[in-house]
């Protein structure tokens, strides 16, 4: 397939629904807008379209992250999706073992608390005196394309986690089918032929992350470097973020040092930027910092605080493995980067990442 030498990478980087949740304050929304995908995706007229692809697109070039209403998933599909992704972080540790993730090429299998560590940084050494000293508080359990002749998918017994690879395998196609959608949004938005990226993502290289944050001591959490998850840019196209209402979220403004919280709001998904399609688009979109932190705290003593649990679902979407990843048309005149295979780019970046 490709070869694996993270160090070939390390220039690359570019310059449920548990109760629903209150809506974010204005100064949120303007910074992450909830852009409402209906009419791009009911064809309505190609003007209207048209006004939905700019709006996407002028808030990519701005933050690099949207809430997108309107996006067609139902939202009794994404609740389930939640309720059997909780059902298997609830299995024993030692079922959960047994599927554990093994290798960056395959991406797949779980995770547990402690393996990972998400950082912009590249350098190996750095990433685990990092990892040992201040893990991301979180388990996740990994899923790529189900067909793929190289590598399998870690699942469950169906007896010990019902319906889970069926539900898993019908979201990670209504995932798919809407990347398709937004990335037709970006190609309009910069004003490109509508499919131009149509051929280069159909594969379905994607990653569905599922997430789980235990219950954790708010002061732990407010640690030196502590996180639920460090602050890091995603690696691919896009990322589709499903999250539940416990919150801690931050996006980080790229015009100055600060973290804003990126809210839920009910029935939307957070969608952001990721490393390879800023590259593509040579920075004209934005891949932007953001972290996991803790919410506001429930005490349980006086001196005590406890950090809730958290339960939230990626969907990294990718470029096909073996596709071409070369400055797109419409996007400056001086080009940053040379073409890149996005396969080797990504298994790159997530080799570095993990234990
Ligand atoms: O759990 C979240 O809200 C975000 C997780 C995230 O950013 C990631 O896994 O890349
Ligand atoms: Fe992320």
């Amino acid at each position: 397939m490709f070869s694996l030498r993270p160090s070939r990478i390390a220039h690359l980087i570019p310059s449920t629904r548990r109760g629903l949740a209150r809506a974010a304050p204005r100064s949120v929304q303007s910074f992450i807008p909830v852009i409402d995908f209906t009419k791009f995706r009911e064809a309505t007229g190609e003007h209207e379209r048209k006004l939905v692809a700019d709006k996407i697109v002028s808030a990519f070039k701005e933050s690099g992250f949207i809430y997108l209403t309107g996006h067609g998933i139902p939202s009794n599909t994404i609740q389930n999706t939640f309720a059997k992704s909780a059902d298997f972080f609830h299995m024993s540790s030692q079922i959960k073992d047994r599927l554990a993730w093994e290798d960056p090429r395959s991406n797949r299998g779980y995770v547990k608390v402690g393996r990972e560590r998400v950082t912009q940084s590249l350098d190996p050494t750095e990433i685990a005196t990092l990892r040992a000293k201040a893990p991301d508080f979180k388990e996740s359990m990994e899923i790529g394309r189900d067909w793929d002749s190289d590598w399998k998918n870690q699942w469950p017994q169906e007896s010990d986690a019902p319906q889970f690879k069926q539900t898993m395998l019908n979201f990670y196609q209504t995932c798919h089918e809407l990347h398709v959608h937004v990335m037709r949004a970006i190609a309009l938005g910069l004003n490109l032929e509508e499919s131009l990226f149509d051929a280069k993502i159909d594969k379905q290289c994607h990653n569905l992350r599922l997430l789980s944050y235990p219950p954790i001591s708010t002061a732990l959490l407010q640690g030196e470097g502590q996180a639920r998850a460090g602050a890091h840019s995603d690696y691919g196209t896009l990322t589709l973020l499903f999250q539940d209402s416990v919150g801690g979220l931050e996006v980080k403004n790229p015009h100055s040092s600060t973290f804003i919280p990126a809210t839920p709001i009910p029935e939307t998904i957070v969608v952001n930027v990721g490393d390879l399609l800023a590259r593509w688009s040579n920075d004209v979109l934005r891949s932007t910092l953001h972290r996991v932190v803790a919410p506001p705290a429930e005490k349980i003593s006086d001196t005590e605080s406890m950090t809730p649990a958290r339960q939230s679902i990626a969907f990294f979407c990718n470029p096909n493995f073996d596709a071409e990843v070369a400055c797109l048309p419409n996007c400056g005149k001086d080009v940053k980067y040379p073409p890149i295979n996005a396969g080797e780019y990504i298994v790159g970046r997530l080799a570095v990442t993990y234990t």
